[in-house]
């Protein structure tokens, strides 16, 4: 990445990158029997270590790391850790999304208490750590309409700290038709709309999120490339794409990572940015997805420069807020 611009993260799950170390402790203090006991032993079963055969197979490595949220504590020191990691990958400005229901479910805490949590941690870690973050509410369509309809409603219960409503999980099993009512809930509410379309399934599912959801950015969007009348419109109307690309690997939703449909987004004026999904499961941070991106798909300082400008524009954050973004990091450069 070029220093002398912001760097920015834009789909970033805080729920997908808990530390395996933060795992086994959390593990002994709530009696979670994890299926190791050392660090080397349980890595194999929180990261990926090869490429995984689809989404769900992927999303399972996520499980361990909630699984062990024993009280709204924890939920406090994982998002304060999240927040350090970003300082370590040099990032400026982050949206952490994260699935209060998800984080929740094991303990049987409140999915408004684990909000409230992940906000003082986030509060906490920038107190300490240079970097800006928003943050974005996940419902997770794994676990059906009603409990997303509660992560709904944990969400707005906090609404002015949170920026954004998305939708994660089994895009396959729980098509986006079935959260239209959530989303004119959480449009509503004044939220702004992101959702996770066209990784498992295809096209279509990103013209639902874009049409009936209201969405205004796009999580992977990989299946953008197969529909031309598609790629014209999300370029014309300025729809964010957060393109991930080792989770695209991992997923196998792009089993050959040369073939990328990012580089055809940028050539076609497609607002794309690119960002880490899941860093602590996918074993990566942004710097390794940007080297991938000048390695793998041959970017140069220009493209790589278009992307971060691209983050930039489709961050939900205010006009001063980007221009003093832009502002820290000219300094930088001198
Ligand atoms: O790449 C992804 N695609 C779809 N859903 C995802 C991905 N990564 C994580 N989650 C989902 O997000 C929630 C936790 O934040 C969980 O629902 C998890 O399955
Ligand atoms: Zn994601």
């Amino acid at each position: 990445m070029l220093r002398q611009f912001p760097v920015t993260d834009l789909h970033r799950h805080l729920d997908g990158n808990i530390r395996a170390e933060t795992i086994l402790e959390l593990g002994r203090k709530f009696n979670v029997a994890l299926p190791a006991t050392d660090l080397a032993g349980l890595i194999p079963h929180v990261q990926i270590t090869k490429q995984e055969p689809n989404l769900v197979a992927f999303l399972s490595k996520l499980d361990w790391g909630v699984k062990v949220l024993g009280d709204y504590d924890a939920c406090v020191r994982v998002a304060e850790e999240n927040v350090a990691d970003l300082q370590r990958a040099s990032i400026d400005y982050a949206e952490l999304r994260f699935s209060p229901g998800y984080m929740a479910m094991s303990h049987q805490l409140k999915p408004e208490g684990v909000v409230e949590a992940v906000i003082e941690g986030v509060r906490r870690g920038m107190a300490k750590y240079d970097v800006q973050v928003n943050l974005i509410g996940i419902m997770s369509r794994s676990f059906g309409q009603q409990r997303c309809s509660e992560e709904l409603a944990a969400c707005i219960a906090f609404r002015d700290q949170i920026v954004a409503m998305d939708l994660a999980g089994d895009e396959l099993g729980k098509p986006g038709d079935l959260f239209v009512e959530h989303f004119a809930r959480a449009r509503d509410a004044g939220f702004a709309i992101t959702v996770h379309a066209g990784e498992a399934a295809g096209a279509e599912s990103v013209w639902q999120a874009i049409r009936e959801l209201g969405a205004t950015r796009i999580g992977h969007g990989v299946k953008i490339a197969d529909d031309p009348k598609l790629m014209d419109y999300v370029a014309k109307h300025k729809i964010g794409v957060e393109s991930c690309l080792s989770s695209n690997f991992q997923t196998n939703t792009t089993p050959d990572l040369s073939q990328h449909p990012l580089k055809q987004f940028l050539a076609h004026g497609i607002r794309a940015s690119l960002n880490t999904d899941d860093p602590g499961v996918s074993a990566i941070d942004l710097p390794d997805e940007y080297r991938l991106a000048r390695e793998v798909l041959g970017f140069a300082d220009e493209q790589i420069a278009q992307l971060q400008s691209n983050g930039l524009k489709m961050a939900f954050i205010s006009e001063k807020a980007r221009q003093s973004l832009r502002e820290k990091a000219a300094k930088r450069a001198l």
